[in-house]
């Protein structure tokens, strides 16, 4: 078989092959059920590392980064200089009492608040720009990521909590580089400037200030690190609000059906009170340093305001230098007291960072080789399963598949039936590399498919599953969902076929119409039918038919059987069934047990036979046992 070599995906990864699958159901069941999201949590001591992430993602915008910390640099210094400019109108002007002098030290002082004005301004438009659009690129690096993602991770993952993820840590990403990271600078610019225009100005009073900084920066770094772990327990607390809520809305129907509103209105009060607990604990511990900074900050101002006016009472220091320094001081205090709220921001920051660093760390379950085997073509469609044995990695016990061969010529239709939870859906779920078996291999034309790139594999397979998905789209875009390029006269076929046709034609706007969230303005068998039409339009060489006519009335079901059967022509299927009716006439028919294959072969063939099909084909067909056997 033919190999193609890629420098990067999977090899990038460390993985290739069946080696990705997990080395034992029970190391992986721990790994991902270790904690309550189902996402493996980071040792704590790399969270403010986790910023890190955002690197790679200013990257591509070095030359506005550059831009926007210019407008901060010019921006600060202008503020800065400020002090000179109260300075001299008060002293050059004011006490000169020179009209003329006074002019021009406004003057001056106008061109340096314009200059701030317009840096300011540039700032703000730059970091503002930066962090829109890497919220923006982060959100799809992580969207992409989890489509990448194998279905075992999901049987986990709480859905809200990684919406949360998305929507609520990307946001305060987004304020991070749209606001904190610039504020923060600027404020620490300004601490540290103002200080030295404090020393410049009285050595006296900068000493005396210089004492109280410490006093300020000890509760900052307190209650920063109480604010930090209180914030992430409220992120928690409101990511558990929306896997409640979530999950309410979605089984709306069930819930109202089963009057479960009080208890359901209950839950969710009970996690909305815990979340107001939790932030309480956060706003309290918040609210005492902001009372901490600024009766520090502004008590030791007051203090030095004191000693400086007395200074000027006795002659040693001018009315524009006492200006100055207060302006100084002001701007010290107010730096120190935003740097301590950017502290908190950073803080929920990189919580939120972790978080995501986290979700884009797990694994993907299934990926490409790095030296993926070519699938020969055209596909013939001949399948095997040679010794395949599964377990869940969920629930390992029992194994939904164990010690599963069977071999499907090409063109052939082969049936699995037997009870519920023999293992029919698993077959298909392999066979797609949704989960890869812990022994065993599976091949198509020959070609382990665990050495194939999953999403070839998958193009040459057309599903029709057990619960047919429809998309927030028109019906036309739901039939057209694999094969997008297809038109509408392609589209009105496939429909026909699939006998969608009469109930989608009837639609308020025909095809054009949304046919709701998940496509709740439809029944069970006309999703049914939607989803058989996406699959014939797609035109797959292997067709898997998952209990495709299980919601369809006697009559669209006569009309969809026929249609499947000319779609099954010329290709290899496999049918999943509970009611015989509809695989009597395949080539084979496979009964399963408890995840082993206990007898194949026709229709006729199994019935004389008797055993499990023979028991079946009884209790549907009405047939007596005598004639069964
Ligand atoms: N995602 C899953 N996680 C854990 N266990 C699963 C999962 N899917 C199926 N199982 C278990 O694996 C076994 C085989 O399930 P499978 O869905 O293949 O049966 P089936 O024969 O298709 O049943 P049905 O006819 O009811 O659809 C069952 O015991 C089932 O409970």
């Amino acid at each position: 078989m033919r190999g193609v070599c890629r420098g990067g995906g999977a090899a990038a990864s460390g993985v290739s092959g069946r080696g990705h699958a997990p080395a034992s159901p029970s190391a992986f069941t721990c790994a991902i059920l270790g904690t309550r999201s189902g996402i493996p949590p980071l040792p704590s001591t790399s969270r403010i590392a986790s910023l890190a992430l955002l690197l790679p993602f200013l990257r591509p915008y070095r030359g506005r980064v550059v831009l926007a910390g210019l407008a901060l640099l010019v921006a600060a210094g202008l503020m800065l200089s400020l002090g000179q400019g109260l300075r001299h109108l008060i002293d050059a002007g004011f006490a000169s009492a020179s009209a003329e002098r006074l002019d021009s030290a406004a003057l001056a002082m106008f061109g340096l608040v314009a200059g701030l004005g317009v840096a300011s301004c540039s700032r703000y438009w730059l970091v503002t720009w930066l962090g829109e659009r890497v919220a923006a690129d982060l959100r799809r690096r992580v969207f992409d990521h989890l489509l990448s993602l194998s279905p075992a991770w999901f049987e986990t993952a709480r859905t809200g909590d990684i919406l949360s993820r998305l929507s609520a840590d990307v946001a305060l990403l987004q304020a991070l580089i749209g606001a904190a990271v610039s504020q923060g600078l600027r404020n620490a610019l300004m601490l540290v400037g103002a200080f030295a225009m404090l020393l410049v100005t009285s050595l006296k009073l900068a000493g005396l200030v210089a004492v109280v900084v410490p006093l300020v920066v000890l509760p900052l770094v307190v209650f920063g690190r109480r604010e930090k772990r209180l914030s992430r327990t409220v992120q928690e607390r409101v990511a558990d609000l929306g896997v409640t809520a979530e999950e309410v809305i979605h089984g709306l129907r069930t819930v109202q059906a089963f009057t479960r509103e009080p208890e359901e209105r209950r839950r969710y009060a009970a996690q909305a009170e815990a979340s107001v607990v939790a932030a309480q604990r956060r706003i309290g511990s918040r609210a005492m340093l902001i009372l901490a900074v600024i009766l520090l900050g502004f008590g030791a101002i007051t203090f030095a305001l004191w000693v400086g006016g007395r200074d000027v009472l006795a002659g040693r220091m001018s009315g524009g230098e006492l200006s100055a320094f207060v302006l100084y001081a002001v701007l010290m205090a107010s730096s120190g007291a935003q740097l301590s709220e950017v502290w908190g921001e950073i803080q929920r920051a990189a919580g939120a960072a972790e978080r995501l660093v986290e979700l884009l760390r797990v694994h993907p379950g299934i990926t490409a080789p790095a030296c993926p085997t070519l699938l020969p073509a055209p596909t013939r469609g001949r399948i095997r399963f040679e010794d395949v044995s599964f377990r869940y990695p969920t629930r390992p016990e029992p194994p939904a598949l164990e010690g599963f061969s069977l071999t499907v010529e090409p063109g052939e239709t082969v049936a699995l039936v037997g009870p519920s939870g023999a293992g029919k859906t698993t077959v298909l779920q392999l066979l797609l590399r949704f989960y890869d078996p812990q022994s065993g291999r599976i091949t198509l034309d020959g070609a382990d498919i665990a050495a194939v790139d999953p999403a070839a594999l998958r193009a040459r397979l057309g599903l029709v599953p057990q619960d047919p998905v429809i998309f927030t789209a028109s019906a036309a875009d739901n039939i057209r969902f694999g094969r997008p390029e297809a038109t509408e006269v392609e589209v009105v076929a496939a429909a026909r076929a699939a006998a969608a046709d009469g109930f989608l034609a009837a639609l308020p706007q025909g095809y054009a119409s949304f046919l709701g969230t998940k496509g709740v303005m439809l029944s069970g068998g006309q999703r049914q039918r939607v989803a058989i039409a996406r699959a014939i339009l797609r035109d797959p060489a292997v067709l898997l038919l998952d209990e495709a006519t299980s919601a369809l009335d006697a009559e669209s079901e006569q009309a969809v059987q026929q249609a499947l059967e000319r779609l099954a022509r010329g290709r290899t299927t496999l049918v999943v069934a509970h009611r015989l009716a509809t695989v009597r006439r395949a080539d084979r028919i496979v009964v399963m047990e408890a995840g082993r294959i206990v007898a194949i072969g026709t229709h006729e063939a199994l019935v004389r036979e008797g055993g499990l099909y023979g028991r079946l084909a009884a209790l549907q067909f009405g047939l007596s046992d005598a004639a069964a056997g």
